[in-house]
């Protein structure tokens, strides 16, 4: 999938310049540009629909973009075969046929990469699927499928992994032991691009995040910036939730109406001890006052309005 000829990218893994990806009138992919260092985990996150796997795509190159380039460790993505020693991936659905047994899958797909059959047995010990994979691949749960295209993107023992939603379909089990392998496999300086539409779960697994929404960038940067980031929220409960509100507004904070709070509020902008001052001011009674971090979870749903689509 890559040229001899380098052209841009510099150190970086993955570099995707002004990428634009059309579908008939609709663009699933807008603009977009981001960076994937070397030896570093990164998660690439969006809701539904957001263009994650649109984008993934171009980046292996199984899609043309409509404008714009993306290139790996410098060099541009064509649509040939990657490299497998360079680039694993694994995208959904993973062309096994139902009808074959996942170790037959894997051994032609070692042939045509032109690599050695032992790799087979290697990368089913890795991924756990020994005893599976003599059995049809139709009949596969989807994380054992899920287990069976990381087999297939390990084949190579690639230099870069990229991974379209690898969480999706693993048991609490599976997703730490998927979330090791990846560390393993950066700690000894590959790189992995992993898609997510849940920020939260795959916190302990990336060092950088990149996300999008509506196929735009609306963050780029390490997850502890982010997790550093989060606004603290005070949530109140009170019956004069009205009165409070129109305080907190006037003294420069935003508030709104919280249903888990039973019928109290939710506040930005002020501190617990603010918000209790103010109260105590005009006389509220408050039943309850909390100060809390904002998750990764909130900060992703500031970040993308949080809808799926
Ligand atoms: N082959 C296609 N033809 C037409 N539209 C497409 C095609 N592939 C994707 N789209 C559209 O592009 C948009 C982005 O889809 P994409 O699958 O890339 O998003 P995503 O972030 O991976 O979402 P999800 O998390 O649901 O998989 C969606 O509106 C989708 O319907």
């Amino acid at each position: 999938m890559t040229s001899s000829r380098t052209v841009a990218g510099g150190s970086a893994a993955i570099r995707v310049e002004g990428l634009t990806k059309r579908y008939g009138r609709g663009t699933a992919v807008d603009d977009l540009s981001f960076t994937v260092g070397p030896g570093r985990v990164t998660g690439f996150f969006g809701p539904n629909g957001a263009g994650k796997t649109t984008a993934l795509k171009v980046v292996v190159g199984l899609a043309r973009p409509t404008a714009g380039r993306a290139f790996v460790r410098g060099t541009p993505v064509t649509t040939s075969r990657p490299d497998a020693r360079l680039l694993g991936v694994a995208i959904e659905p993973c062309g096994a046929h139902p009808g074959r047994t996942g170790r037959a899958h894997l051994l032609s797909l070692a042939a045509l990469a032109g690599l050695p059959r032992r790799r087979v047995g290697e990368v089913l010990e890795l991924v756990g699927l020994e005893e599976a994979a003599k059995g049809r691949v139709g009949k596969y749960s989807m994380g054992m499928r899920q287990r069976l295209g990381l087999a297939a993107a390990l084949l190579g023992d690639p230099e870069i992994l990229v991974l379209d939603e690898p969480v999706n379909g693993l048991d609490p089990q599976g997703i730490r032991w998927l979330r090791t392998l990846l560390r393993e496999r950066a700690a000894n300086g590959g790189t992995v691009l992993l898609s997510s539409h849940m920020l939260g779960e795959a916190a302990q697994t990336v060092d950088d995040v990149i996300v999008i929404d509506r196929g735009r960038l609306v963050h780029e940067g390490a997850i502890r910036d982010l997790e550093r980031s989060g606004e603290s929220v005070v949530v109140v409960r009170t019956t004069e939730a009205e009165r409070l509100s129109k305080l907190v507004v006037a003294a420069g904070g935003r508030a709104e109406r919280d249903d888990d709070a039973g019928g109290g509020l939710r506040v930005e902008g002020l501190d617990a001890a603010e918000v209790a001052r103010l109260a105590h001011r005009d006389g509220i009674l408050l039943e309850e006052v909390v100060q809390r971090t904002a998750s990764l979870e909130d900060v992703f749903f500031g970040l993308t309005g949080g809808a799926d689509r």
